[in-house]
């Protein structure tokens, strides 16, 4: 039998007194997806975070975790593991008696607290004080506490805050094994480039709406235009010819970074794939082309700006 849909929610909705932190938002999310949560301060990520979570319930709608349709009462969901505003760690005691103490009070001997530590890499401060621990230290600790519970739905609010590239190799290791697994992963960002480095699918919420949801790929689609910087071997070459192909618009920025003329157009992928093939063919090589901003924060800042402007 397939496994039930990691989350399903259908017309959530959140008051805090007059706020609506939540507008009906539907979501799904299934089993093995490591999925991005991301939109404005405000939006709503966290409080809905906290409904996956069992911190709080939705004034309206439906929510289902694993399969079972989540009730009035607070209480963490079987199978689920996270944290919202920072994990919740002892300052005085050291990384290993953290999660000895988590494992104790979850009354489960099973739970390998080593091994936790080590696939976080705080190996070798897992006898040091929490309290001397950096944000990114107690994020990474954070996350060995949530492992330890074996969690088929992980739920993440901005991991990688304070992760140096050590730190995020080693998170983003942990959540693709988990997702490869089957263990769904539900996270928010501020960081596109995260996202999309590590999701297959995005919601993207606006005001407590949600604006899209889906797979990454379907936010770009061949027609929509981005901006592009283009390096070449021959800068004026290649302006001629982008002023000649049909579809590509030139942006007066232009600029010169480091010594080398950079041209930034914007054209869609078929105006682009044309582009590209007129300057080979003109015996043009080229050097750098690279969106401006990537195609899931142009999508969000255009939908997000369409929304505020409903
Ligand atoms: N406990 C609360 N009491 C009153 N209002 C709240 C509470 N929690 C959240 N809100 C309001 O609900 C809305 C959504 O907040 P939320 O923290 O979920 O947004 P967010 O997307 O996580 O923002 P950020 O990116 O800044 O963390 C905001 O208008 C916020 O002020």
């Amino acid at each position: 039998m397939d496994a039930p849909p990691s989350v399903r929610a259908r017309g959530i909705t959140k008051y805090f007194g007059e706020v609506v932190a939540l507008d009906s938002v539907d979501l799904d999310v299934a089993p093995g997806q490591i999925h991005g949560l991301v939109g404005p301060n405000g939006a709503g990520k966290t409080t809905l975070l906290g409904l996956l979570l069992g911190l709080a319930v939705p004034d309206r709608g439906e929510l289902e975790i694993l399969g079972t349709p989540v009730g009035r009462a607070l209480a963490v969901p079987e199978g689920v593991a996270g944290f919202v505003d920072g994990p919740g760690l002892y300052p005085s005691m050291t990384a290993r008696q953290n999660l000895a103490a988590l494992a104790q009070l979850r009354g489960d001997g099973t739970m390998n607290i080593d091994d936790a530590i080590d696939q976080v890499g705080l190996t070798d401060v897992a006898d040091d004080r929490v309290r001397g621990f950096s944000l990114g230290m107690r994020q990474r600790l954070g996350l060995a506490a949530a492992l330890l519970t074996k969690p088929r739905l992980l739920i993440l609010d901005e991991p990688s805050n304070g992760l140096d590239p050590a730190g995020k190799k080693h998170v983003y290791g942990v959540l693709t094994r988990l997702a490869a697994d089957g263990t769904a992963v539900m996270l928010s960002s501020h960081r596109m480039d995260d996202v999309e480095a590590l999701c297959s699918e995005v919601t993207i919420l606006s005001t407590g709406r949600v604006a899209f949801s889906g797979p990454i790929s379907k936010l770009a689609s061949e027609d929509s235009e981005l901006d592009y910087r283009v390096i070449t071997s021959n800068p004026a070459a290649a302006r001629r010819i982008a002023r000649e192909t049909k579809g590509i618009r030139l942006r007066d920025e232009d600029a010169v970074q480091e010594g080398v003329e950079l041209l930034v157009i914007s054209a869609s992928v078929p105006a682009l794939d044309e582009f590209v093939k007129r300057l080979v063919r003109d015996d043009i090589a080229v050097r750098e082309l690279a969106p401006v901003v990537s195609p899931l924060e142009a999508a969000f800042i255009a939908l997000t700006e369409q929304q505020e402007t409903n």
